[in-house]
């Protein structure tokens, strides 16, 4: 029988328990403790907002339950199957596949088109340039971007881009989206709609959200709402 880390994801059936858990996880950089043993779970189509002031853990955490790096220890299960301790390559498939991402200031391809950024997701899973290129004009359209297919990054505002980037999180239907601070680069009132399209855009796809913030009145906009100082979950949970 396989191990569980071993076991394709691909396969699996929509989630009856949690969706993502992370038990016990620590993390450190050199003596600087980023993550002290904080546990966490998330279930299918959850919006969750973790709110914290500089320094607190919120990419670390964030980067160690999208696997994108491994925690020092603890546990990170996708739907019950390890993915903390998948090789490298494991981990990308895993991230292409389930995972959704928005980081602030957009980090679009500058070279490639509006569409192109969007279609990004589905072309490095093999989906056929054609086929990714309309489901790409679809999500635009969706989120109200049509008419910028052609655009380049640096034809776009800022808020136009971050908006590029919700597009592309979600294009290839992702079971979470992690947004580290989207609304970081942006002013007071694009922050909140970018924030607003983004709960709207996981609700209609029925994906889960973690969003990072330093905002209390934006993290207020989630379902369920964190606190973290120190590398450590310090307020409670509470449901919206
Ligand atoms: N690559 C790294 N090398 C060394 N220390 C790091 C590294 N990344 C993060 N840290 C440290 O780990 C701690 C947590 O950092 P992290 O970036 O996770 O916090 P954050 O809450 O996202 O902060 P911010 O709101 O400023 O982005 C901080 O003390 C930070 O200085």
């Amino acid at each position: 029988m396989m191990s569980p880390a071993a076991e394709p994801l691909a396969s699996l059936p929509p989630p009856t328990g949690p969706l993502l858990t992370g038990r016990g996880l620590f993390k450190r950089y050199g003596r600087q403790h980023a993550l002290a043993g904080v546990d966490i779970t998330v279930k299918a189509g959850e919006a969750l907002g973790i709110v914290g002031p500089h320094g607190a853990g919120k990419t670390t955490l964030l980067h160690v339950l999208a696997a994108i790096q491994p925690p020092d220890s603890g546990e990170v299960a996708l739907q019950g199957h390890r993915i903390d301790r998948l090789g490298a390559a494991e981990r990308g498939k895993v991230r292409r596949r389930s995972f959704g991402f928005v980081f602030a200031r957009g980090k679009l391809v500058d070279e490639l088109t509006t569409e192109e950024n969007v279609a990004l997701p589905l072309l490095v899973s093999g989906v056929g340039r054609c086929r990714a290129l309309a489901e790409a004009r679809t999500r635009l359209e969706r989120l109200d971007l049509n008419g910028l297919e052609n655009r380049r990054p640096r034809e776009l505002s800022a808020g136009q881009a971050l908006r590029v980037t919700l597009a592309r999180a979600f294009v290839h239907g992702p079971r979470i989206v992690f947004a580290d601070e989207p609304a970081d680069a942006l002013d007071v009132r694009t922050g909140e709609e970018t924030v607003s399209t983004l709960l709207r855009a996981a609700r209609e796809d029925e994906s889960a959200v973690i969003i990072t913030t330093r905002d209390r009145d934006l993290v207020a906009r989630t379902g369920t709402t964190m606190e973290i100082r120190e590398g450590l979950i310090t307020g409670g949970v509470m449901a919206a």
